[in-house]
């Protein structure tokens, strides 16, 4: 029988996370993450799931070479090693392909010079990716290595939506527009919600709200994306875990010139201390909300500013699309944080937006809807599932199936 085992990749900046799926069946084998890499206190998490046998094992992981051979290690222990001849490709999340891959690529050197060259426009993230892909290699140089790029999905977006207005030769120049980012997510949620309200993928229009540790929201039309809040890199739109999102760019200067800061010193300032931790000091929203409940004033201003500048991406997709079949909450805090759901629609019936308190109160991993039945906007709650979404590309790009 061919190979029919995918193991994805997904290298973020200070973590890598995998799962090895076997395509025949959809079936997961193994999951687990590697975190805090580059730390003293890293720590890899291995769960087998025929067995149920999980591993944790603590310890200073380098860098993201050294991980990815741990994990290889982790694998052999349980005979799924990459050594398998039943492994068919390994997938790779990149997050910045730019505007030249709009499809999912088997890498080469080609490639992995492109991916380079695009660092400095995710610094966080390319590096991280391109280390993943050039240990994977080396472990197995005889296998189809393959990129899901996060900007292919939203290489759809019009002119109109992806330029900035500046000087359009200064912007061609330098390759200057939005990308967008997070794309194998929207693409996952947007059919699984057209699936969830029992239509076509291509018959409805969504507002997809991936709300994790990063977050961006995007417009799909008929299952294109038209519009997405990310850009030029993943630091535009939302208010995120510790990035700032949408701001005034004469901040910069400002902060430059009256400020003394450095560039890169405002580039930290606005990746790792702006979002939710600069104006609370957590990033994290189940944190945000218990704070709240025990009257913390500075918890409840990062919260109403993460809602309001959500709640003004509904309102301009709503606009961009003209009409709205549902709109989807996905990612850490979208699939878990009823009362951010619940506050970003708040106060927008006029738009058919309203929400069931008692089902969005309910706590499930099934995509569900938690609008009323008569809704005329269906609002939904779609867990998402990078990782499959990039098992199912890389497969069928090595025609193991169909995409
Ligand atoms: N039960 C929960 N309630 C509220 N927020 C949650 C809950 N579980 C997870 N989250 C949020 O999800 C975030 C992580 O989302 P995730 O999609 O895993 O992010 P990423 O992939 O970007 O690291 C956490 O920072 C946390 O704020
Ligand atoms: C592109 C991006 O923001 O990714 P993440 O949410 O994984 O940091
Ligand atoms: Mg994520």
């Amino acid at each position: 029988m061919s190979p029919s085992r995918v193991l994805v990749l997904n290298s973020g900046s200070s973590s890598v996370k995998y799962q090895l799926l076997d395509m025949r069946d959809s079936s997961r084998l193994a999951v687990g993450i590697v975190e805090r890499i580059g730390e003293q206190t890293s720590r890899l998490r291995h769960t087998v799931l025929a067995t149920g046998a999980a591993r944790e094992l603590s310890g200073p992981v380098a860098d993201h070479d050294a991980a990815l051979k741990a994990v290889a290690e982790e694998l052999a222990k349980d005979g799924l090693g990459l050594d398998s001849p039943e492994l068919a490709a390994i997938g790779h999340r990149v997050v910045h392909g730019g505007k030249h891959f709009t499809r999912p690529t088997v890498i080469d050197e080609r490639v992995l010079a492109e991916i380079e060259r695009l660092i400095p426009v995710a610094p966080l993230h390319n590096p991280a990716n391109l280390t993943g892909i050039r240990t994977a290699m080396a472990l197995r140089p005889d296998l189809p290595q393959v990129a899901v790029f996060d900007t292919a999905f939203h290489t759809t977006m019009p002119e109109s939506a992806a330029r900035y207005a500046i000087d359009v030769r200064t912007a061609d120049r330098h390759r200057v527009r939005r990308y967008g980012f997070h794309g194998t997510s929207h693409a996952y949620v947007s059919r699984a919600t057209a699936k969830l309200l029992g239509r076509a993928p291509d018959e409805v229009n969504l507002i997809v709200l991936h709300l994790g540790n990063g977050a961006s929201a995007s417009a799909v039309r008929g299952g294109r994306c038209v519009d997405t809040s990310m850009g030029l890199t993943p630091l535009e739109g939302l208010v995120m875990g510790t990035r700032s999102g949408d701001l005034d760019p004469a901040v910069i200067f400002h902060l430059v010139r009256v400020g003394g800061m450095t560039v890169d010193e405002i580039d930290a300032l606005l990746n790792t201390r702006s979002g939710l931790i600069g104006l609370c000091g957590d990033n994290d929203m189940r944190e945000i909300c218990r704070r709240i409940d025990e009257g913390d004033r500075q918890a409840r201003l990062a919260f109403d500013i993460y809602i309001h500048r959500l709640k003004k991406y509904i309102g301009a997709y709503y606009a961009v699309l003209g009409r709205v079949d549902a709109i989807a909450f996905t990612a850490g805090v979208g699939e878990n944080a009823a009362p951010v759901r619940a506050a970003a629609v708040a106060g927008l019936e006029e738009l058919g937006l309203v929400v069931d308190g008692g089902l969005n109160a309910v706590h499930s991993t099934e995509a569900r809807l938690i609008s009323p039945p008569d809704a005329r906007v269906a609002i939904a709650v779609v867990p998402t599932d990078e990782e499959m979404e990039i098992a199912t590309q890389t497969y069928a790009l090595v025609g193991g199936g169909d995409a």
